[in-house]
């Protein structure tokens, strides 16, 4: 039977909003098929923390994982969706009953509705998650917003929290339409060498 596949990711184009200050995705034909008589070429920038997209430990620690350095289980396996809506900081105790054989937990904070523009503010993430994740052998946390930090984080609390417990980080899904459960996730990062993140097609689906 065909898998049902969802998709959580955000669409890239020029509207995509970027984080501020940050180089905003583009993309064009830097050869049309007309120029080369058989193909249209593209060509892309853009910051890698864009959109739906993993955090290589590298992005906040010297000699963290760089992007191609990644194992890619982590982000090749079985994902529980939890709701923790309306929460302004979502604690342990916010968390759902973790499914056994679950390796990653992704959180839906509904906090960024409007996909067209960079969220104002969204839910701080208590540091103990990351405690709590090593005890229970999950290894990547998915958030429905930009970073696991605020966006005028200095100390980045989470991100460390996250780096010294050797747990992973995928932002910006979309799981507005995702009810709370169990899935299989698939969202690989592009293998960039020396890398600090990746952009992702993040899926979910039943097996
Ligand atoms: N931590 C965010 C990104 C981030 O913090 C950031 C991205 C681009 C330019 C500056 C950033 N942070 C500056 O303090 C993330 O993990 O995607
Ligand atoms: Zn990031
Ligand atoms: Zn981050």
């Amino acid at each position: 039977m065909a898998k049902s596949i969802i998709d959580i990711s955000m669409a890239l184009d020029s509207l995509t909003p970027e984080w501020p200050g940050d180089t905003p995705f583009s993309y064009r034909l830097s050869v049309t098929k007309e120029q080369s008589g058989s193909v249209n070429i593209g060509e892309l920038k853009s910051s890698t923390h864009i959109g739906t997209h993993i955090d290589a430990p590298f992005h906040y620690d010297e000699n963290g994982l760089k992007t191609d350095e990644l194992p890619l289980d982590v982000y090749l396996t079985t994902a529980q969706v939890m709701d923790v809506s309306g929460q302004q900081r979502v604690m342990l105790d916010d968390l759902d009953e973790l499914v056994q054989g679950v390796n990653a937990v992704l959180l839906k904070t509904a906090a960024w509705q409007d996909r067209s523009a960079f969220p104002g503010a969204w839910p701080v993430f208590d540091p103990a998650i990351a405690e709590w994740m090593k005890d229970q052998s999950v290894r990547l946390l998915g958030v429905d917003v930009p970073s696991v930090d605020p966006e005028t984080s200095k100390e980045l609390p989470m991100h460390h929290a996250m780096n010294r417990n050797q747990r992973f980080i995928l932002e910006g899904i979309v799981l507005d339409d995702v009810a709370a459960g169990v899935y299989q996730l698939a969202a690989l990062p592009l293998k960039i060498r020396g890398g600090e993140g990746s952009p992702v097609r993040a899926v979910l689906y039943k097996e």
